[in-house]
Protein backbone atom coordinates (compact mmCIF):
# COMPACT_ATOMS: atom_id res chain seq x y z
CA UNK A 1 0.00 0.00 0.00
CA UNK A 2 1.38 3.43 -1.27
CA UNK A 3 2.15 5.33 2.02
CA UNK A 4 0.23 8.72 3.20
CA UNK A 5 3.98 10.36 4.10
CA UNK A 6 7.22 9.18 2.67
CA UNK A 7 9.92 10.99 3.73
CA UNK A 8 12.95 9.99 1.93
CA UNK A 9 16.47 11.47 2.96
CA UNK A 10 15.07 15.01 3.98
CA UNK A 11 18.12 17.34 5.37
CA UNK A 12 18.61 20.60 6.27
CA UNK A 13 22.12 22.65 6.32
CA UNK A 14 21.01 26.72 7.22
CA UNK A 15 22.82 29.16 4.47
CA UNK A 16 26.29 30.27 5.49
CA UNK A 17 26.04 33.97 5.38
CA UNK A 18 29.61 35.51 5.06
CA UNK A 19 29.23 37.47 8.88
CA UNK A 20 28.19 34.28 10.49
CA UNK A 21 31.93 33.04 10.37
CA UNK A 22 33.07 29.68 11.56
CA UNK A 23 30.61 29.16 14.19
CA UNK A 24 28.69 25.73 14.39
CA UNK A 25 25.54 25.66 12.96
CA UNK A 26 22.81 22.84 13.42
CA UNK A 27 22.30 20.34 10.82
CA UNK A 28 19.80 18.33 10.19
CA UNK A 29 21.22 14.79 8.89
CA UNK A 30 19.21 12.93 6.60
CA UNK A 31 15.68 11.57 8.06
CA UNK A 32 13.27 8.76 6.66
CA UNK A 33 9.90 7.56 7.63
CA UNK A 34 6.51 6.32 6.37
CA UNK A 35 3.18 7.36 7.62
CA UNK A 36 0.45 5.54 6.67
CA UNK A 37 -3.75 6.45 6.05
CA UNK A 38 -5.16 7.50 9.79
CA UNK A 39 -1.94 6.75 11.48
CA UNK A 40 -0.45 8.87 13.88
CA UNK A 41 3.29 9.92 14.44
CA UNK A 42 5.03 11.39 17.41
CA UNK A 43 8.39 13.59 17.03
CA UNK A 44 9.97 13.15 20.74
CA UNK A 45 13.31 14.06 21.74
CA UNK A 46 15.90 16.92 23.79
CA UNK A 47 15.35 20.65 23.99
CA UNK A 48 17.12 21.91 20.26
CA UNK A 49 17.10 18.39 18.57
CA UNK A 50 15.23 19.53 15.53
CA UNK A 51 11.39 18.86 16.03
CA UNK A 52 10.05 21.79 15.23
CA UNK A 53 12.53 22.46 12.39
CA UNK A 54 12.00 18.84 10.71
CA UNK A 55 7.83 20.05 11.50
CA UNK A 56 8.27 23.50 9.46
CA UNK A 57 10.29 21.37 6.68
CA UNK A 58 7.09 18.40 5.97
CA UNK A 59 4.43 21.90 6.56
CA UNK A 60 6.87 23.74 3.89
CA UNK A 61 7.81 26.73 6.09
CA UNK A 62 11.04 25.74 5.73
CA UNK A 63 13.07 24.89 2.70
CA UNK A 64 15.07 21.65 3.33
CA UNK A 65 18.40 21.18 1.93
CA UNK A 66 17.98 17.75 0.33
CA UNK A 67 15.89 14.86 -0.31
CA UNK A 68 12.25 14.41 -0.88
CA UNK A 69 8.20 14.45 0.43
CA UNK A 70 5.80 12.18 -1.21
CA UNK A 71 1.99 12.39 -0.52
CA UNK A 72 0.02 9.54 -1.40
CA UNK A 73 3.09 9.18 -4.14
CA UNK A 74 3.26 12.24 -5.33
CA UNK A 75 6.51 14.09 -4.61
CA UNK A 76 5.78 17.51 -3.19
CA UNK A 77 7.37 20.44 -5.36
CA UNK A 78 8.58 22.90 -3.04
CA UNK A 79 7.56 26.23 -4.46
CA UNK A 80 4.11 24.86 -4.79
CA UNK A 81 3.41 26.19 -1.36
CA UNK A 82 -0.59 26.63 -1.90
CA UNK A 83 -0.64 23.16 -2.37
CA UNK A 84 0.97 22.05 0.29
CA UNK A 85 -0.37 24.16 3.21
CA UNK A 86 -3.61 23.12 2.10
CA UNK A 87 -3.22 19.42 1.88
CA UNK A 88 -0.97 19.66 5.37
CA UNK A 89 -1.90 21.66 8.10
CA UNK A 90 -0.08 22.78 11.24
CA UNK A 91 -1.53 23.54 14.75
CA UNK A 92 0.78 25.57 16.67
CA UNK A 93 1.57 25.60 20.75
CA UNK A 94 0.10 28.97 21.31
CA UNK A 95 -3.68 28.21 19.37
CA UNK A 96 -4.71 31.83 20.90
CA UNK A 97 -1.95 33.86 19.77
CA UNK A 98 -2.47 32.14 16.18
CA UNK A 99 -6.23 33.64 15.78
CA UNK A 100 -6.22 37.36 14.77
CA UNK A 101 -8.09 39.21 17.73
CA UNK A 102 -9.14 41.85 15.29
CA UNK A 103 -11.39 38.89 12.96
CA UNK A 104 -13.98 36.70 13.91
CA UNK A 105 -13.52 33.19 13.78
CA UNK A 106 -15.81 32.46 10.95
CA UNK A 107 -13.89 35.73 9.17
CA UNK A 108 -10.86 33.33 9.89
CA UNK A 109 -11.99 30.35 8.90
CA UNK A 110 -13.59 32.03 5.34
CA UNK A 111 -10.41 33.93 4.58
CA UNK A 112 -8.46 30.13 4.24
CA UNK A 113 -11.52 29.06 1.88
CA UNK A 114 -11.92 32.04 -0.24
CA UNK A 115 -8.06 31.70 -0.78
CA UNK A 116 -7.92 27.96 -1.40
CA UNK A 117 -11.46 26.72 -2.94
CA UNK A 118 -13.78 27.73 -5.37
CA UNK A 119 -16.87 27.28 -3.09
CA UNK A 120 -19.55 29.49 -2.91
CA UNK A 121 -20.67 31.81 -0.35
CA UNK A 122 -23.14 28.78 0.79
CA UNK A 123 -20.96 26.31 0.64
CA UNK A 124 -18.40 28.17 2.60
CA UNK A 125 -20.80 29.28 5.38
CA UNK A 126 -22.33 24.93 5.45
CA UNK A 127 -18.71 24.13 5.35
CA UNK A 128 -17.36 26.80 8.17
CA UNK A 129 -20.98 25.06 10.09
CA UNK A 130 -19.39 21.55 9.72
CA UNK A 131 -15.99 22.07 10.89
CA UNK A 132 -16.58 23.89 14.06
CA UNK A 133 -19.26 20.91 15.01
CA UNK A 134 -16.86 18.71 13.95
CA UNK A 135 -14.55 19.96 16.93
CA UNK A 136 -17.44 20.29 19.40
CA UNK A 137 -18.02 24.16 18.71
CA UNK A 138 -21.10 25.55 17.92
CA UNK A 139 -21.91 26.94 14.40
CA UNK A 140 -22.69 30.33 16.29
CA UNK A 141 -18.90 30.14 17.27
CA UNK A 142 -17.94 31.22 14.20
CA UNK A 143 -19.31 34.81 15.35
CA UNK A 144 -16.72 35.32 18.42
CA UNK A 145 -13.98 37.04 18.73
CA UNK A 146 -10.66 35.99 19.85
CA UNK A 147 -11.38 37.34 23.81
CA UNK A 148 -14.98 35.89 23.72
CA UNK A 149 -13.45 32.07 23.73
CA UNK A 150 -12.09 29.82 26.44
CA UNK A 151 -8.67 28.40 26.52
CA UNK A 152 -10.23 24.50 25.65
CA UNK A 153 -12.33 26.67 22.90
CA UNK A 154 -9.50 28.10 21.36
CA UNK A 155 -7.76 24.62 20.94
CA UNK A 156 -10.95 23.68 19.23
CA UNK A 157 -10.84 26.65 17.03
CA UNK A 158 -6.72 26.29 15.98
CA UNK A 159 -7.57 22.62 15.11
CA UNK A 160 -10.87 23.83 13.00
CA UNK A 161 -8.31 26.25 11.37
CA UNK A 162 -6.00 23.14 10.88
CA UNK A 163 -9.08 20.79 8.95
CA UNK A 164 -11.12 23.35 7.51
CA UNK A 165 -9.38 22.51 3.92
CA UNK A 166 -10.01 18.91 4.22
CA UNK A 167 -6.26 18.24 4.89
CA UNK A 168 -4.78 14.73 4.59
CA UNK A 169 -1.87 15.19 6.92
CA UNK A 170 -1.95 17.62 10.57
CA UNK A 171 1.04 18.22 12.21
CA UNK A 172 1.07 20.00 15.72
CA UNK A 173 3.98 21.45 17.33
CA UNK A 174 3.43 20.99 21.19
CA UNK A 175 -0.46 21.43 21.01
CA UNK A 176 -0.76 20.15 24.60
CA UNK A 177 2.09 21.74 26.34
CA UNK A 178 0.53 25.08 27.19
CA UNK A 179 -2.77 23.37 28.35
CA UNK A 180 -4.36 22.63 31.85
CA UNK A 181 -5.06 19.15 32.42
CA UNK A 182 -8.86 18.71 31.75
CA UNK A 183 -8.67 20.93 28.56
CA UNK A 184 -5.42 18.07 27.81
CA UNK A 185 -7.21 15.30 27.88
CA UNK A 186 -10.18 16.75 25.91
CA UNK A 187 -7.99 17.93 23.02
CA UNK A 188 -6.18 14.50 23.37
CA UNK A 189 -9.75 12.94 22.89
CA UNK A 190 -11.19 14.83 20.41
CA UNK A 191 -7.73 14.39 18.38
CA UNK A 192 -8.40 10.85 18.46
CA UNK A 193 -11.63 10.98 17.88
CA UNK A 194 -10.74 13.27 14.61
CA UNK A 195 -8.46 11.18 13.27
CA UNK A 196 -10.50 8.11 13.54
CA UNK A 197 -13.46 9.74 11.71
CA UNK A 198 -11.56 11.67 9.01
CA UNK A 199 -8.78 9.04 8.29
CA UNK A 200 -6.21 11.32 8.29
CA UNK A 201 -2.50 11.39 9.48
CA UNK A 202 -1.27 13.06 12.38
CA UNK A 203 1.93 13.92 13.44
CA UNK A 204 2.68 15.32 16.92
CA UNK A 205 5.66 16.65 18.72
CA UNK A 206 5.55 16.21 22.70
CA UNK A 207 7.40 16.23 25.78
CA UNK A 208 5.06 14.35 27.45
CA UNK A 209 5.92 10.97 26.88
CA UNK A 210 2.78 9.60 28.50
CA UNK A 211 0.15 11.21 26.35
CA UNK A 212 2.93 9.88 23.48
CA UNK A 213 2.15 6.28 24.28
CA UNK A 214 -1.32 6.79 24.62
CA UNK A 215 -2.07 8.68 21.44
CA UNK A 216 1.03 7.68 19.13
CA UNK A 217 1.59 4.02 16.28
CA UNK A 218 5.11 5.52 15.62
CA UNK A 219 7.40 7.31 17.28
CA UNK A 220 10.31 9.21 16.01
CA UNK A 221 13.37 10.04 18.45
CA UNK A 222 15.62 13.06 17.31
CA UNK A 223 18.65 14.06 19.32
CA UNK A 224 21.05 16.66 17.61
CA UNK A 225 19.60 16.75 14.61
CA UNK A 226 19.96 12.86 13.93
CA UNK A 227 16.76 9.92 13.79
CA UNK A 228 18.02 7.82 16.66
CA UNK A 229 15.27 5.82 17.08
CA UNK A 230 12.02 4.99 15.39
CA UNK A 231 9.28 2.57 15.24
CA UNK A 232 6.23 1.34 16.92
CA UNK A 233 5.39 3.07 20.11
CA UNK A 234 4.80 0.27 21.85
CA UNK A 235 8.46 -1.04 20.54
CA UNK A 236 10.13 1.98 21.45
CA UNK A 237 8.61 2.58 24.65
CA UNK A 238 8.75 -1.37 26.00
CA UNK A 239 12.40 -1.51 24.68
CA UNK A 240 14.21 1.42 23.68
CA UNK A 241 17.13 0.75 22.20
CA UNK A 242 18.63 4.49 22.30
CA UNK A 243 20.82 5.83 24.85
CA UNK A 244 18.74 9.14 24.07
CA UNK A 245 15.23 7.57 24.27
CA UNK A 246 16.13 5.45 27.30
CA UNK A 247 17.41 9.38 29.40
CA UNK A 248 13.83 11.01 28.07
CA UNK A 249 11.87 7.92 29.54
CA UNK A 250 13.68 8.06 32.60
CA UNK A 251 13.21 11.89 33.18
CA UNK A 252 10.02 11.85 32.26
CA UNK A 253 9.31 8.53 34.96
CA UNK A 254 11.00 10.44 37.42
CA UNK A 255 9.15 13.83 36.89
CA UNK A 256 5.71 12.00 37.23
CA UNK A 257 6.81 10.04 39.73
CA UNK A 258 7.47 12.94 42.39
N1 LIG B 1 15.78 28.33 9.77
C1 LIG B 1 16.78 27.93 10.53
N2 LIG B 1 18.05 28.24 10.19
C2 LIG B 1 19.08 27.84 10.97
N3 LIG B 1 18.97 27.12 12.10
C3 LIG B 1 17.72 26.79 12.48
C4 LIG B 1 16.56 27.17 11.73
N4 LIG B 1 15.47 26.71 12.37
C5 LIG B 1 15.92 26.08 13.48
N5 LIG B 1 17.25 26.14 13.54
C6 LIG B 1 18.11 25.56 14.60
O1 LIG B 1 17.74 24.21 14.76
C7 LIG B 1 18.00 23.81 16.12
C8 LIG B 1 16.84 22.98 16.61
O2 LIG B 1 15.73 23.82 16.88
P1 LIG B 1 14.26 23.27 17.07
O3 LIG B 1 13.42 24.45 17.43
O4 LIG B 1 13.85 22.48 15.89
O5 LIG B 1 14.45 22.30 18.32
P2 LIG B 1 13.34 21.50 19.14
O6 LIG B 1 13.78 20.08 19.18
O7 LIG B 1 11.99 21.76 18.59
O8 LIG B 1 13.51 22.11 20.58
P3 LIG B 1 12.43 22.43 21.75
O9 LIG B 1 12.04 21.11 22.33
O10 LIG B 1 13.23 23.24 22.72
O11 LIG B 1 11.29 23.19 21.14
C9 LIG B 1 18.27 25.07 16.92
O12 LIG B 1 19.66 25.12 17.17
C10 LIG B 1 17.86 26.19 15.98
O13 LIG B 1 18.65 27.33 16.15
Amino acid sequence: MTPLLSVSNLSFHPKRHWLSGGSEDFVLAPVNFELHQGETMAIIGENGSGKSLLARLLVGVETPSGGQIALNGETLVHSNRRLRYQRIRMIFQHSKGSLNPALTLGVQLEEALLLNTQLDEQERQRKIQQVLTQVGLLPDHQHFYRHMLSEGQHQRAAIARALILDPEIVIADEPFAALDPSVRSQTVNLLLKLQKDLGIGFIFISHNLGIVRHMSDRVLVLSQGKVVESGKSEVVFSWPKSECTQKLMYAYQSLTQK
